[in-house]
């Protein structure tokens, strides 16, 4: 049963106006090695304290992309939301809603009431910014209207478009930093609305787009995410973009090997706005992550995790956790929008293959009795460009695994949809979830100053393909576990233990 109007009733917790506070006792282990070689491991527990401020901002968005499949879908979904709007198809009457967002769509459980699993929405957890109240803007190179953006985007239902029009036709994106160097050749002819200059000019002309968005909206925050094309790796090298300091130096230098999206999260850090990159190129690099920390300014990232990879990164946990053996995963998908297109360039693909290959590493590595030292399942990626499905993807995934007594098992799917109807929720909770963090404060028992999480934001995990953890923390892609990480610390910040399914109450 759902329940949304309630309350927890905890002396660890203190609701008021400015914000919620609550006491929480951390139990956890230590795992230490004792002389002889053997291993202890020691049950821990730690008091937190977290301050959840309530005061809601009027806040803004602005993606890089704006005009892309997954932006203006993203926008043409919140005004069909925000103003109601219902169209007709062949299967009847339709309605907007936010499914494939795990904050509006999925639900928490929160205890049992006489027998009966009781569920709360995950967006009454912690005040949340309403998804209807975004103030939407952004950059892309190609000049074209929002209004035209989704026309030529191909998701939505017709007679849907055909009443955002007037919404839409007067959203511009403003000219984006474009820089042929990274990504494919094939999308020159759509760069006509282009910021000229010197790396160092185009951030500072990105610095004051922000500044100047910020003042036209009259948002109280901003967030900018990175929905656009993605980009070749950037080499990372001493003096280049090791640190904070080589980074920034590179781009007063004009350095060609300064990609575009690393001069927007560096315009981002600078005006203290959170960046997350949604594509899976090495934007974050290590100079820009310096930055970031020195300033304090969230960074997230990497690659939407949105179907293929996020049914992947719950097959093989299901597979390995349940003592099988995968051996083999082949992972084809062929699409036919702008994205595949430019990932038909070798070096942009080279980005995307990484993302979505390495989403299996940390669940191999978790069982060492099905795999030796540096043993892996054969894992292969293929992308393929083909114009007529447009943005609807057809993925076609094979896995095979040893089972019992040497036995073999191969599943093998087939999975069609749009794929900026499964990114665009993700932008959603992105920004809203980044939003949220930056809201929350926490101390360990004893320590006397709150502070912040860590401005790579890892609880943003769930919704990447490849997570951008704090240096030396383990990269988790187990989708239970990313999903039960957010929820959990969500559960903290209103004084609840994880839900750890037990029910020794009704055993
Ligand atoms: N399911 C998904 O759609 C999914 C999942 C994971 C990641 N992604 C990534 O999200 C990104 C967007 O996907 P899409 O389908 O919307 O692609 P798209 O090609 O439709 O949109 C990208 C937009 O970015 C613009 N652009 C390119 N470089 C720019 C720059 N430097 N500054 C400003 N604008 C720029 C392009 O003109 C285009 O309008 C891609 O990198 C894709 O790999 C998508
Ligand atoms: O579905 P998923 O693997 O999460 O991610 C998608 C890929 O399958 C697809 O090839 C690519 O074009 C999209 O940008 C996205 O990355």
């Amino acid at each position: 049963m759902l329940i949304d109007n309630y309350k927890i009733a905890s002396p660890n917790v203190a609701d008021t106006d400015e914000a919620i506070t609550a006491t929480y006792n951390y139990e956890s282990t230590d795992v230490e090695q004792a002389k002889d070689g053997s291993w202890v491991v020691t049950p821990t527990s730690t008091q937190y304290e977290f301050k959840t401020h309530k005061q809601l901002p009027k806040l803004g968005v602005m993606l890089v992309g704006w005009g892309g499949n997954n932006g203006s879908t993203l926008t043409a979904s919140i005004l069909a939301n925000k103003k109601g709007i219902t169209w007709m198809t062949k299967e009847g009457l339709k309605k907007p809603n936010y499914y494939g967002s795990i904050t509006q769509a999925s639900t928490c459980r929160v205890g049992n009431y006489r027998g009966e699993e009781m569920y709360v929405p995950m967006s009454s957890l912690l005040p949340m910014v309403d998804p209807n109240e975004l103030v939407i803007g952004g950059w892309d190179i190609s000049s074209a209207n929002l209004a035209e953006a989704m026309q030529r985007a191909q998701v939505l239902d017709f007679e849907l478009q055909r009443q955002l029009v007037p919404f839409m036709k007067d959203l511009v994106p403003l000219p984006g930093v474009y820089d042929q160097d990274f990504i494919a050749a094939n999308q020159e002819e759509r760069a006509d609305n282009v910021v000229k200059g010197s790396k160092k000019e185009q951030m500072e002309t990105i610095r004051q787009q922000i500044r100047d968005f910020k003042q036209s909206s009259q948002v109280d925050k901003v967030i900018v995410l990175w929905t656009a094309n993605t980009e070749r790796y950037s080499s990372v090298a001493e003096g280049l973009n090791d640190t904070a300091e080589n980074f920034l130096a590179s781009i007063d230098k004009n350095e060609a090997e300064v990609a575009p999206s690393s001069l927007y999260g560096a315009a981002c850090v600078l005006e203290g706005v959170p960046f997350i990159n949604g594509a899976p190129q090495n934007t974050l690099v290590p100079g820009l992550i310096d930055l970031a920390v020195q300033h304090n300014v969230l960074i997230g990232g990497d690659d939407f995790k949105s179907g293929q990879t996020k049914l992947k990164s719950v097959l093989v946990d299901f597979l390995v956790g349940a003592g099988f053996k995968p051996t083999s995963i082949v992972s084809y998908n062929h699409l036919g929008n702008n994205d595949g297109m430019n990932l038909s360039a070798p070096q942009t693909f080279r980005s995307k293959e990484i993302s979505k290959s390495n989403v299996v590493d940390d669940v191999v590595a978790s069982n060492s009795i099905l795999y030796g030292p540096g043993e892996h399942p054969d894992h292969v990626v293929v992308i393929k460009y083909v114009p007529t499905v447009a943005d609807s993807k057809r993925a076609m995934d094979e896995y095979i695994s040893e089972i019992f007594m040497g036995g073999r098992n191969t599943l093998a799917i087939h999975n069609t949809c749009e794929d900026s109807l499964l990114a665009a929720p993700i932008i959603l909770d992105l920004v809203l979830l980044a939003e949220l963090i930056s809201r929350i404060e926490l101390r360990k028992d004893g320590q006397e100053a709150f502070r912040g999480f860590h401005p790579v934001a890892v609880l943003l995990s769930y919704l990447t393909k490849a997570p951008v953890v704090p240096q030396g923390t383990p990269v988790i892609n187990a989708l239970g576990k990313q999903r039960a990480m957010l929820e959990n610390v969500l559960r903290a910040c209103i004084g609840l233990q994880p839900d750890n399914s037990m029910l020794l109450e009704l055993k």
